[in-house]
Formats: structure tokens, C-alpha cells, sequence
């Protein structure tokens, strides 16, 4: 009996069967029995019609079908369409595309008389570096200061459309810090940033695409050049569990994974929403004297996306990257010291590998060094001609940042720059202006037919629904889809990753110290805490027993992500605490400690496709193959990983955005005599307590009023535009006056320069790195305005960091190498870790103290200045020959004062006074190499040799 005919039937069998109740019999019995048998179920009545009704109906809904089917063609053909106009519009504007935003003067901020320096229109921002003269720099879009968070995004927005389509794609900020890249990426309260913009726009347009989709979102940090998962929380005890170290692995088509790392998939833009906020908590910040919550690290956002019906997609899995750079900084200016010091110099390093590397890569060079740091590794495959980049890079409008401005923007035009030199002529612009309006308008009809046909699919999905009773868009066709998938996934082989104790495995095995170290697991030194706590680590805490699976993705292209059951591993490591006392470090789970197991059940998430509005059809013909996918890829519940995290943070103390670390931690005083820690006390109150800005009238208060007598290094920070004024205008160099102009004289700065810079040799000890060492971020100037900046140099761990330095080149482009940052940096007091470069000094010789001045500050009994009257030039020169006196930070200070004490007016004038100096020069140098002042010779020794 067919179903259908046995429907119909029933009523009349019963009937008749009803009819001779009476006459119960077996045969009675038998044949009910017989027919509930052979009843259909409730499903199938709805599915398959009766054999009149699909006589009657089946043409219809064939022909719906038939229709639906050219719709869903049709569509896939305007997403193909609209993709090859996305990139057309892509190669026009440039794989790689540059925006420049100005950030707002924050209300209750001291400019002083400083007046804003930037200017700008939609394409152009113009720096005005004097009265008369000016510098523009061009870029694909700028941002005024009043530009608002969704002037911003409308513009990033094309990106996304890329991610659909496939495409690796990386959204990045760069600037000085401070300059609003965090409040750009992440946005504020009130108005969102571009991450959570971008986020929604990818779920929406998910959405609107007519294909499944799985999103994850994940996590991490380079913080002192490694990476950090921000979905992890901290070890906050020293019983607590070390996360497993992240390592970067590139496969073999090129694609990086990056092992390790928690990918988590979210169903929604909230999930996401919700996932992004618990990184954020985790990001290292601190207080410097440029920012109150300065980004310490490169926080970066990745979201994969798979699809796995969509061969017009040209990636399976792509990705989309969002990252806030750290920002770039001058030691000089934030006076960022110890720790500050070296997360600071990490930034700057990491800043310059990836201009290199753009640079490369427009240039189209054959080599791209993208294993000079982290960042570019992790960025590598999305930085390529087969993805989208888009930089924004964020300049502040002051005066005072003028310097950090204009590297900022040699960055940018560096890695705007197609072909530098063959910039396209005006001709050329009008018509790639043209061809881009065309396919936008074309685009633009693309849109709109998507729409129409969308709809089209969706007033044939409600007949078919009114036909069959059921609606292939509606939940539980999606739900179907899912329970089908689990199915599937429960019928499969799992694998699952867990953590062997190190215990288990044969000593010789166990990574060493040294390896941990090079595989990353040195990220899980964490601020502030002592890496002798974390080494001592023993065992893990039960509160952390509760299952997370970490991605496993095997067959996708990006497929090194590990499954890791926590709560298995735990176990496993409680188990087995056993007396493994000789390993401090076993506690480490680096990637060797992993190893297959079984993955709980529910330790699995249920389907989490994004799906979309298509018939049943169409997704059983590609479910078998999907689940073959999705069986390799794993995700925990995001609900349950957020109160894992959740309960995790509410135990740990650590780095919540609010925390604030001293910007300038109290440098030691050991071995410093009475005299000199009174000396530096005074100095440490100065840096404590100045914070704002000193601007030129307080300045010329201190000189005019005999203000306390300042180290002179204070005095360049304070004055950069008068330093960038002497640059720009050669004339203007000897037509400075101020009222803090005096004769140079001698003073307790040292100088580096290239005549004692063989006297002193002192290299390892000083202001900047070898040549070789370090890692210029080298500008070239695009136009013949003749100005290069060369931004800060990286000097490594340890050595105190070169400043900027500004050279004038009237023509030309030039490079600038380590080794001319070395014969013109000029540095302070060498352990203050401040550096200037000549200019620098030469405009803080005119600025030197005035008389009354002089004299409070030699009151002061440190730093105090002996300016001469009117050689400040000669004052530059006589400090250089000091320098070679400190190379022993014990017996500089002692040194120091003798040279610092006043002689008197008369003395400082005439040729005689600078021949005797020049001499006195060579006495110093000559006493110096012969070692004299390691003998126990003391001041007086040196100063009567001058006098
Ligand atoms: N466009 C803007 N509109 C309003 N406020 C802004 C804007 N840009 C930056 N700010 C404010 O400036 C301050 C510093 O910004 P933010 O922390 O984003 O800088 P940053 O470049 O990320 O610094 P760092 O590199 O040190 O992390 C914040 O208080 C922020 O709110």
C-alpha cells in the first residue's frame, strides 16, 4: 500500500472496520494493525504529495523549481560580475590604498601658541612648515579632524565586499601615538570603529550573498615581538596554566596559519561583538607621557571566513585582518624609559619591517623580507598582490609633533607609492577617474539587480512554501541543514588534540629554555610579573577544568590551527605532577607537548553556518561534501568560552585597559654617591612633574625670569619648531634670536660626533645602535623639496635608541644610513636615555640659559651651564670632546662638574678663549685615552689642566 493511498484510505478502512466492531476479531486486530504499519509519518505526508495532488501540482512546482534555479544561477553570475568590477575598480585605485586622518585638538588641550600645522582637502594634506613654505602630500582619501567614524568606514567598506569575494584583506592604522589609531580601529562608546563596523558589514553582506558561510573570529597581540592570543587570558597564579605558545607555520601554497591560536566561530555580529571586547581587555596598554592609554603592541583582529559552495570565491577560506599598530614614537619626546623603553623600541622595528616590506612589494622587488619580524610574517599572505590592503595612517595637527608628522607621512607615501617617480600625469588621473566613476555606476546596477533578483527569489520561495508547506528559507530548513551536519560529524572520525605532560615525555624531548624562548613561549612573560614566578609554574587550578576546543582546520587553506581539550589536558596535567621537579619550565605547553585524542562530544558546537536563503535542494546536494569539511574544523560555543573567559578575567587582576603603568619607572641609583642622588633626584622630580607642554613664552619666562636652570635636553623638547624652522630655512638657522640666545658655554651635555666618536668607542654603551645592528627606517623624499626625514632607528635590547634625525638635502632624493645617524646624534646625559640629533643641539646652544639663569641653575649644583656669550657653535664644539669622558656611567657625574663650573664672563670671549678650549679638548681626549680618569684623578685635577 502506498502512502498516499493509505491515507485517503484510512478514514473509509476504519470506518468499515468500525462497522463490525462487533465482531472483534483477530482478523480485526490484524488488519488495523496492518494499516498503522504501514502509515507514512507526519513528515513525509507534508513532503510527498498525494499521487493526484503531484499530477495536479507537480508541473508547478517543478516549474518553481526550474525557475529558482535560474534565479540562484542568475545571481551567482551578478556575484561573479560584481566581483571582477570590485577588482577592476581595485586595480585602478591600487591594491594597496592610503588614507590619511587628522585627529581632532582634543578639548583642554595646551597648544599654547602652537599653531596647527596641517591642512587638508579630500585627497591632500598640506604641512605648513613655515610662513611661506609648505609641503603636500597626496593620498586616496583624507580625514579632516571633523571627519566622523562613518565618513571613515564608508570608505573601508569596498574591502569587505573583497572578503566575500574571497580575497585576503587587511585593514590596518599606523601613527604616532596618540594619534587616534585605537580610537579609529575600535571607535569609543559613543560611535564604533572601523573593527566593529567591518564585522557587521561582513555578517550582512553574508547574509545577502547567496552562499553558506562559516566566520571565526580570532584574536592576538605582538607584543616585544611576540605573539599573544587575546581569547587567553593571562596566567594571573603561579599555579595556573601557561596557554600554549603561538608559532607562526606557512604552508604550502604560501597561506599562514598560525598554530595555536584560538579561533572561535561566531553565528553573529553580537557573538563577535562579544568576543571582541574580551581581547580588547587583554591588550597590553600603559600610560606614557604621549598617550594615558598607549597601545604597547600590535593588537590584531582575523576574521576567516569559509565557504564551501562557492567556486566563484577566489579562496575557500580567506581572511580578513583588522590591526591597530602600535604606535611609533621618538624616545627623545616620550622619554619612555626601561620598559616602556624596549616595548617602544619593538614597535618601531616591527613599523619599519613592514614598511620594507610594502615598499618591496610595490616595487615589485624579487625578494620580500618578510621574516624580518613577526608582524609581517603574520601579515604575509595578506599583504600580497592577491589581497587588499588598505593603511590608515593618523597624524596629529600640532605644532609640536611636526617631526613624528612628517615621518608619518613619508611612511605612508612610501607604501602609497606605485611606481615613485612615475607619478601619473593629469591626463592620465582624469581618466582613471573616469574608468573608476564607470564601474562604480556599473557596480551600482549590479547592486540593484541582485536586489530585484533576490526578491524575485523570495516571493518563489513563499509559492513553493504555499505549495509544499514548507519554506526552504525559513529556520527550519537551516536547522535541518545543521541536525544533518551533526549527524554527520557524530558518524566521523574526530581527532582532538590534548596535552601531554611533560612529565610523559623522555627529557630529551621537552623543548629547553633557549627553544621556548625562539618558539614564542616568551610572550608569557606578562607585564609587571616575574618570569621566575612564571617558570615555577607546577600545576593548573581545577577552576580551569572546563572543555574549550581549539580550531582544528585540515583541509582548509589555512589548517595548522590545533584542537586542544582543555579540560582533558588539565586532567591529564593533574594526573600527572608527578616529581618532575628538575624542569622548571614543564609547566610550558609548547606545541611539541601535543597529541592526538578523542574530542568529548559536547565539546562540539552545532552548525554555524551563515546560511542563506536557498532551497533545501540545493544544500543536501552539497551537505555531503561540506561535512566532509566542516568535520575538520571545531569550534567551541562562543557563550561557553565568553564565561570561561568571563570567570577567568574575574580572577585575574591583569591588564585591564584602564591599568596604567608609570610611564617613566625610577632608573637605579645604586652605586651613585649622596651628591649625585640628590643631583638625580632633582632631575626625576623634573621628569615627574613635567607633563604638559613647555611652549616658547614659557620658555622664554624661564630664560628672562632666571628660572631654575634646566638640563638642556628638556629645552629641545620643548622647542622642536624652532629645530624644524633652522631645517627648512638654512637662512633662518643664523637669524634665530630668542631671548634664550647666549654664547655657548660649557654644559654637562655630551656629544657624539663622528671626530670623537673614535676617541670614545663606546658604542655598546651608547645612544644608538652599530650600523649594522640597527634598522633605519629610511625616507625618501618624493618630491624636489629637498626635505628627508629618517625616523627613529631601532637599537638593539639594551642600547639606548637614536632619535630622529632630520638632514637638509637641497635636491634629490637621498637614503639615510645608520652610520650618519651615528656621527650626528647627540646625546644627553647618556643614562637618561634621551638623544638628539645635531640640529638639535645646535638649537638648544642658542637657547642656552641666560646669565640669571645660569646662576640660579649653578646654585642648583648640577647641570648647571656655563653659556658663553656668542659662540653657541663653538659651545657645540667643545661639548663634543666631552662626550668621550662618559664612558663610565660610575665616573661621568664626577667629571661632569668640573667642566660645568662657571669661568666667567671674560674669559669666554676672543680667539684665545677658543683656542684654549680646543686645547683643552685635546688635553681631556688625551688624559681620556690614556685612562687617567679611571685613576682616581678628581675634579680638580681636570680643571686645573683647563685653567
Ligand atoms: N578622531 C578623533 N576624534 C576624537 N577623539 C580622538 C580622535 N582621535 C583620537 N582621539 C582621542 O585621542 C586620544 C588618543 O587616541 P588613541 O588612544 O586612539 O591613540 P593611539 O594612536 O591609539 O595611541 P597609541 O599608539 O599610543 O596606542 C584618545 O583619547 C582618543 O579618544
Amino acid at each position: 500500500m502506498d502512502s498516499g493511498k493509505s491515507i485517503r484510505s484510512l478514514a473509509v478502512s476504519l470506518h468499515s472496520l468500525l462497522g463490525l466492531k462487533a465482531h472483534l476479531t483477530s482478523n480485526w486486530v490484524k488488519s488495523v494493525s496492518e494499516i498503522i504499519k504501514t502509515l507514512p509519518t507526519e513528515k513525509s505526508v507534508d513532503m510527498q504529495p498525494t499521487k493526484s495532488d503531484t499530477d495536479d501540482d507537480g508541473d508547478s512546482i517543478s516549474k518553481i523549481q526550474d525557475e529558482l534555479t535560474v534565479l540562484n544561477n542568475h545571481i551567482n553570475q551578478l556575484n561573479i560580475k560584481r566581483r571582477q568590477i570590485l577588482n577592476e575598480f581595485f586595480d585602478l585605485k591600487g591594491n594597496i590604498r592610503v588614507f590619511c586622518r587628522i585627529r581632532p585638538i582634543a578639548f583642554g588641550e595646551n597648544l599654547g601658541h602652537l599653531r596647527p600645522v596641517v591642512a587638508s582637502n579630500s585627497n591632500e594634506v598640506v604641512l605648513k612648515l613655515m610662513e611661506n613654505k609648505s609641503k603636500s602630500y597626496n593620498f586616496d582619501k583624507v580625514f579632516h579632524p571633523g571627519s566622523s567614524q562613518d565618513e571613515v568606514f564608508t570608505e573601508v567598506e569596498p574591502i569587505i565586499k573583497s572578503v566575500i569575494d574571497g580575497y585576503n584583506a587587511c585593514i590596518f592604522a599606523y601613527g604616532q601615538t596618540g594619534t587616534g589609531k585605537t580610537f579609529t580601529m575600535e571607535g569609543s562608546a559613543d560611535t564604533t570603529g572601523i573593527v566593529p563596523r567591518a564585522i557587521e558589514a561582513l555578517f550582512k553582506q553574508a547574509v545577502d550573498c547567496n552562499h553558506a558561510f562559516l566566520i571565526s573570529f580570532s584574536m592576538l597581540e605582538i607584543y616585544m615581538g611576540n605573539l599573544k592570543d587575546l581569547l587567553v587570558p593571562k596566567p594571573t597564579k603561579a599555579t595556573d596554566p601557561m596557554p600554549p605558545c603561538l608559532s607562526i607555520q606557512t604552508d604550502p601554497k604560501g597561506g599562514i596559519e598560525i598554530d595555536n591560536l584560538v579561533a572561535i566561530k561566531v553565528n553573529d555580529f553580537n557573538q563577535a561583538l562579544r568576543l571582541y571586547r574580551l581581547g580588547c581587555r587583554f591588550r597590553t596598554t600603559a600610560s606614557t607621557n604621549s598617550n594615558l592609554t598607549s597601545s604597547r603592541s600590535h593588537s590584531m583582529i582575523r576574521v576567516a571566513i569559509t565557504c564551501f559552495d562557492a567556486a566563484e570565491r577566489r579562496r575557500e577560506t580567506n581572511k580578513l585582518w583588522l590591526v591597530d599598530l602600535g604606535g611609533s614614537e621618538r624616545v627623545l619626546k616620550t622619554k619612555a624609559w626601561g620598559k616602556r623603553l624596549d616595548e617602544g623600541k619593538a614597535i618601531n622595528l616591527s613599523l619599519s619591517a613592514l614598511g620594507d616590506v610594502i615598499s618591496a612589494l610595490q616595487r615589485k622587488r624579487h625578494h620580500i623580507p618578510y621574516r624580518n619580524s613577526k608582524l609581517t610574517q603574520v601579515l604575509k599572505d595578506s599583504l600580497g598582490d592577491d589581497s587588499k590592503t588598505i593603511m590608515l595612517v593618523h597624524v596629529s595637527p600640532k605644532e609640536e609633533d611636526l617631526c613624528e608628522t612628517i615621518c608619518s607621512l613619508n611612511f605612508a607615501t612610501r607604501v602609497k607609492s606605485v611606481h615613485l617617480g612615475n607619478e601619473d600625469t593629469i591626463e592620465a588621473k582624469e581618466q582613471k577617474g573616469v574608468a573608476m566613476a564607470d564601474l562604480q555606476q556599473e557596480m551600482k546596477h549590479i547592486e540593484d539587480e541582485r536586489l530585484l533578483v533576490r526578491s524575485d527569489i523570495e516571493k518563489i520561495n513563499k509559492k513553493l512554501e504555499n505549495l509544499t508547506g514548507t519554506n526552504p528559507s525559513s529556520e527550519e530548513q537551516l536547522e535541518a541543514f545543521h541536525s544533518l551536519i551533526k549527524d554527520q560529524l557524530t558518524k566521523s572520525r574526530i581527532v582532538d588534540i590534548t596535552v601531554t605532560p611533560l612529565s610523559k615525555v623522555p627529557r630529551f624531548m621537552r623543548p629547553t629554555i633557549c627553544s621556548k624562548r625562539k618558539s614564542g613561549t616568551g610572550h608569557q612573560t606578562s607585564e609587571g610579573r616575574d618570569d621566575t614566578v612564571l617558570t615555577r609554574r607546577r600545576r593548573p587550578t581545577s577552576h580551569r577544568a572546563e572543555s574549550v576546543s581549539f580550531p582544528v582546520k585540515d583541509h582548509s587553506e589555512y589548517n595548522s590551527d590545533r584542537s586542544i581539550s582543555r579540560s582533558s589536558c588539565l586532567a591529564e596535567l593533574n594526573m600527572k605532577i608527578s616529581a618532575d621537579n628538575a624542569t622548571e619550565c614543564s609547566q610550558d605547553t609548547s606545541e611539541t607537548d601535543f597529541k592526538s585524542n578523542g574530542l568529548q562530544e559536547q565539546e562540539r558546537a552545532p552548525g554555524s553556518l551563515i546560511s542563506q536563503k536557498v532551497g533545501i535542494s540545493h544544500i543536501q546536494k552539497n551537505s555531503s561534501r561540506q561535512v566532509n569539511k566542516i568535520n575538520h574544523i571545531k569550534f567551541s560555543k562562543v557563550d561557553n568560552w565568553l564565561h570561561l573567559q568571563k570567570s577567568e578575567s574575574t580572577l585575574s587582576s591583569c591588564s585591564q585597559r584602564t591599568k596604567r603603568v608609570l610611564a617613566v619607572p625610577i632608573p637605579e641609583r645604586k652605586h651613585k654617591t649622596n651628591v649625585q642622588s640628590k643631583a638625580d633626584e632633582k632631575v626625576q622630580d623634573y621628569v615627574y612633574t613635567k607633563q604638559e607642554v613647555v611652549n616658547h613664552d614659557k620658555l622664554n619666562n624661564h630664560a628672562t625670569t632666571g628660572a631654575v636652570g634646566k638640563p638642556i635636553s628638556e629645552v629641545v623638547i620643548e622647542k622642536p619648531l624652532k629645530m624644524l624652522r633652522d631645517l627648512f630655512n638654512e637662512d633662518s638657522r643664523s637669524d634665530v634670536t630668542t631671548p634664550l640666545q647666549t654664547t655657548g658655554g660649557e654644559t654637562t651635555i655630551q656629544v657624539q660626533h663622528s671626530v670623537d666618536g673614535s676617541l670614545t668607542g663606546d658604542s655598546e654603551n651608547d645612544t644608538s645602535s652599530p650600523p649594522d645592528e640597527c634598522s633605519p627606517r629610511l625616507e625618501e623624499c618624493e618630491d624636489g623639496n629637498g626635505v628627508n626625514a629618517m625616523s627613529t632607528t631601532q637599537a638593539p635590547e639594551g642600547k639606548i635608541q637614536s632619535s630622529d634625525c632630520f638632514l637638509l638635502k637641497n635636491s634629490g632624493c637621498s637614503e639615510c644610513y645608520p652610520s650618519e645617524l651615528y656621527t650626528t646624534s647627540v646625546c644627553s646625559k647618556r643614562d637618561s636615555g634621551v638623544s638628539f640629533s645635531m640640529l638639535e643641539l645646535e638649537s638648544c646652544c642658542q637657547q642656552a640659559p641666560t646669565e640669571s639663569n645660569m646662576e640660579d641653575s649653578e646654585t642648583q649644583g648640577f647641570y648647571s651651564f656655563q653659556p658663553s656669550e656668542k659662540e653657541t657653535r663653538h659651545g657645540l664644539l667643545q661639548l663634543k670632546s666631552q662626550r668621550a669622558l662618559f664612558t663610565n656611567s660610575e665616573n661621568h657625574e664626577d667629571l661632569a662638574v668640573p667642566f660645568g663650573k662657571p669661568e666667567g664672563k671674560a674669559q669666554n670671549t676672543g680667539i684665545c678663549h677658543v683656542v684654549k678650549q680646543k686645547i683643552e679638548i685635546l688635553c681631556s681626549s688625551a688624559l681620556l685615552g690614556l685612562g687617567l680618569y679611571n685613576l682616581g684623578f678628581d675634579h680638580d685635577f681636570f680643571y686645573g689642566l683647563m685653567l
